[in-house]
């Protein structure tokens, strides 16, 4: 079976002018199957965010290639590219910043809909989607349709951040850092919703976090970036319990080393 989406050689570079470049991503390469939820993890600068936002086509590489269901998509210009929009989503971190204020959660949940012109003239139907959407993040959409996203809390407005991407019942979710502006308990109910909506519908995920304890029991697998790089990768459970690289042991340290001062 091929695989979803295979990431080769990719490379990235930042810079304010052609002599003064920094390389961001050096030679990254991966793939994820269809079902399979990856952890993307680094800490803070790792390129981890640069290389969800090149997946997802907010964002352009330097070289290399990005095959999604076979299909080369780093060469897709124009309406080619963002008619991927409907097979890969993404979640931001920030549910204040990511969801317009003048639009009521109805329309914010239909919009990806409407932009992908998906169900066009058939009011009906995208009416269902949005509500199926709203029900599979348990927001109740007759409570929920009409109000404006001010009036919801931040766990509320991440849900319905998930209820966007969940709409066009996308293939591919790249969530980066969704649930680092929760508190512990409203983290482990979104990555719950996450993982069911997996279960269910065989959603992907590319979940970016700095937070390697949040990937235990929701990850298939890890990816470590140390600098642009992928120094280590494997099950989830290998890595955590068996590092191979140092930076993977760093990463895991800073964890038990956080727990060990919880209740301080
Ligand atoms: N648009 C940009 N222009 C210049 N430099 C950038 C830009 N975007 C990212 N960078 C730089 O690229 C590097 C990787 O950034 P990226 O956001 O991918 O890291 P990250 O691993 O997601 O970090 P974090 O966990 O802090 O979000 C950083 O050094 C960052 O400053």
């Amino acid at each position: 079976m091929t695989s979803l989406l295979e990431v080769k050689d990719l490379e990235k570079a930042f810079g304010r002018s052609k002599d003064v470049q920094v390389n961001v991503l050096k030679s990254v390469s991966f793939s994820l199957k269809h079902g399979e939820i990856i952890g993307l993890i680094g800490a803070s600068g790792a390129g981890k965010s640069t290389i969800g936002r090149i997946i997802a086509g907010l964002e352009t590489a330097n070289a290399g290639q990005i095959f999604f269901e076979g299909q080369e998509i780093l060469s897709l210009k124009g309406k080619e590219r963002r008619s991927l929009a409907k097979y890969i989503q993404m979640v931001f971190q920030d549910p204040y910043e990511a969801l317009s204020s003048r639009m009521k959660i109805g329309q914010l949940v239909a919009e990806p809909l409407v932009i992908q012109g998906i169900d066009k003239g058939n009011k009906e139907k995208r009416i269902e989607k949005v509500r199926r959407a709203l029900n599979s993040v348990t927001l109740d959409p007759d409570k929920y349709i009409d109000r404006y996203p001010h009036e919801l809390s931040g766990g509320e407005r991440q849900r319905v951040g998930l209820a966007r991407a969940f709409v066009c019942e996308p293939k591919l979710i790249i969530a980066d850092e969704p649930t680092s502006m929760l508190d512990t308990s409203l983290r482990l109910e979104l990555l719950a919703l996450m993982k069911k909506m997996n279960e269910y519908n065989q959603v992907s995920y590319l979940f970016v976090t700095h937070d390697i304890a949040l990937t235990q029991g929701f990850c298939d697998r890890l990816i470590v970036l140390q600098q642009g790089e992928i120094v280590e990768e494997g099950k989830t459970k290998d890595i955590i319990e068996n590092p191979q690289h140092p930076y993977t042991q760093s990463l895991i340290d800073a964890l038990l080393i956080l727990e060990n001062h919880k209740g301080d």
